[in-house]
Formats: C-alpha cells, structure tokens, sequence
C-alpha cells in the first residue's frame, strides 16, 4: 500500500494541530496521552496510519513527534523513533470500526469516572443533550459508555477490545487510566472526546449533588 508523501504531511501536520490544542487544555499530563490518524486506503488487514512517538512531552512540538505504522505497529519507514506503547490499541479500533482518527487523553474526570463506574463496566450517561455529539438523536437518549481493565500487557487489553466497543458509542474508557475516542476524521473524533470528557464531569458532578 503506497503512501504519498502529500497524505503523510497532511496527517502529521493535522496531529500537530490537535496535539496543540489538547495540550492548552492540560490533556496530556506527565507525557501521557497519544493520537493517530488513519493515511492512504483501508483494508481490516491492511492499513496505515501516523501516530505519536512514545514518551515524548506532547505540550511541545518538535520534528520528532510523529510517524507512521502498518496494522501491526510496526513502523513503516526507517526511523529511531518508537511508536505508542498503546499503538496495538489503536490498531485494534482501526481494524474492527474503520474509524479515520483515535485520540487518546488522561484526565483526572475520565480517570474518576472509571473508577466509579468500574465494577459496572459502564458509565451510564441519561438525557444529556450533548450525547447528540455522537450522532443519537433520541430524545432523552441513555448510553452506556464501556470501560475495561488497565492490565499492565497492552495485548491483554487490545484483545479485550472486540468485545466492548459498542457501535454507536465512539469511545472506550481504561480503568484509572484514560478514555479512547475516535471518528471518521480528525474534526470527528476531536468532538466526540470534548463530548465525553463534558459528560464524564456532569456524571462526576451530579453524583456527588445527589449524595
Ligand atoms: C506516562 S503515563 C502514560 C503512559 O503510560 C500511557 O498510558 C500513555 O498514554 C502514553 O504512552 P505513550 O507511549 O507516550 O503513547
Ligand atoms: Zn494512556
């Protein structure tokens, strides 16, 4: 599968831009955090995409923050830099939903909320106009955002992954760990983690008015 040069700078610069602007929001603490978009044509066992090289500091930008991996996290070009150390997770959100974008954020709500909701293995979400985000029109519409383990193996969690995506919900939550969110594109996925984290906090908040 050929990458042109043109679809790899368009998605290194569209990682830099995001990267960027989750970064102002304190999205990255302590070099966690990692993002990746899909380049060139997608087969389920074929596919590339760019992702961030691991752990680097995402608040800044330099010429080593990105590059490119086949389905199986292996880097496609010759490079020193080491993708993700959760690169198989987005492989496996690649494979099994074709989305075109994966971000992946620490915060201290989707850290919260996991535990919360974690022997549940959801988080319950009710009514929330901004479940819209993720295209559910219903009214009073009730989602279930999955949650699974934190295992230390990243293949023990990327093979749990399967059975937890739900088709209409764009997201995974890891337990006192961080949320996965992803789209067909780049704009796509960034809403639906900015509509996640707003309803990880109502949640949080409204759980702690009703006490
Ligand atoms: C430094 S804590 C965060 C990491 O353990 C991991 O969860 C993470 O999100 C970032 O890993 P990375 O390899 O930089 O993509
Ligand atoms: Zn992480």
């Amino acid at each position: 599968m050929s990458i042109l040069l043109e679809e790899k700078q368009r998605a290194f610069a569209d990682l830099r831009d995001i990267k960027a602007n989750l970064a102002a929001r304190g999205w990255f603490p302590a070099t966690s955090g990692n993002l990746s978009i899909r380049v060139g044509g997608f087969e389920p066992s074929e596919f590339t995409f760019a992702i961030t090289s691991s752990g680097r500091d995402k608040s800044v930008q330099t010429p080593e923050d990105f590059l490119l991996v086949n389905e199986k996290g292996v880097p496609t070009e010759a490079t020193s830099l080491k993708p993700s150390a959760e690169t198989l997770i987005h492989s496996e959100i690649y494979r099994l939903t074709g989305a075109g974008a994966i971000f992946h954020v620490h915060t201290i709500y989707n850290n919260l909320i996991s535990e919360l909701y974690g022997e549940r293995g959801s988080i319950p979400v009710d009514g929330v106009e901004l479940i819209k985000a993720f295209n559910i029109w219903d009214e009073e519409a009730q989602i279930e955002i999955p949650i699974l383990p934190n295992y230390a193996e990243i293949p023990r969690i990327a093979a749990l992954v399967e059975g937890a995506i739900v088709p209409r919900i764009p997201g995974i939550v890891l337990r006192k760990h961080g949320i996965y969110a992803w789209g067909a594109n780049a704009f796509e996925a960034k809403r639906h983690l900015e509509a996640f984290e707003f309803l990880f906090e109502y949640v949080y908040r409204l759980h702690l008015l009703q006490k």
